[in-house]
């Protein structure tokens, strides 16, 4: 996605431990025009796969993830990093460490929105190390619902989070991709793959 390269190549910031600031675009300020860009692309991309339901985490998950749902028609679940007095049980749930605000993260969906009977492609803002899309994988495996495909906004080539989820044998598609990024090299950012 061409917007969204260019974005990054303006915007984009490269902080310690690796991490990339987007959040001019991605993680804070979100831009309409490019979030639904974002949205259509995963749709075209996705609906041979005839999902009938959208997945993500919160929260910069949702964003990508409405935009996807809101084009093919479907509804969009997103996973909770805290646990609502509202939520029925039982809920799948599933552990995660989050990259921007460090430590362990607890992820819950209800069974009231995720069951054998869902087809899911999962949408998420980056695609880094993979761990939190592998938790996810696990909740929606333990439903019985179906894993169709996995698509992700940024992809951090260099931390090989699609060679770790090969194993789920699904489609994983990115929109833009980090291949490496150093203070002295700066961002070397492609279109996704
Ligand atoms: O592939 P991984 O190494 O697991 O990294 C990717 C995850 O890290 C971020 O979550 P985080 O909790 O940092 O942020 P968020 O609350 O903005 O979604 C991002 O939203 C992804 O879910
Ligand atoms: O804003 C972010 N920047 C990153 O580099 C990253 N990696 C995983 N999750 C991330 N979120």
């Amino acid at each position: 996605m061409q917007a969204l390269v260019d974005a990054i190549r303006q915007q984009g910031e490269i902080l310690p431990g690796g991490i990339l600031k987007v959040d001019g675009l991605v993680n804070h300020q979100l831009l309409p025009h490019l979030t639904r860009e974002m949205g259509e692309t995963f749709a075209r991309h996705f609906a041979p796969l005839n999902p009938n339901k959208i997945v993500t985490i919160e929260v910069s998950g949702i964003a990508p993830a409405i935009a996807t749902a809101m084009v093919l028609g479907v509804p969009m679940v997103y996973a909770r990093k805290k646990k609502p007095v509202t939520m029925k049980e039982p809920a799948f749930t599933a552990q995660s460490v989050s990259r921007t605000k460090g430590g362990v993260v607890d992820l819950y969906v209800s069974s009231e929105f995720l069951g054998a009977d869902d087809r899911v492609v999962v949408i998420d803002d980056f695609l880094a190390s993979g761990g939190t899309l592998r938790a996810l994988a696990g909740m929606i495996g333990v439903s019985g619902a179906q894993l169709l495909g996995i698509g992700c906004v940024v992809e951090k080539q260099f931390e090989s989070g699609r060679e770790k989820l090969a194993d789920l044998n699904v489609p994983i598609h990115t929109l833009a991709n980090i291949v490496r990024m150093s203070e002295a090299a700066g961002i070397e950012v492609e279109a996704g793959r």
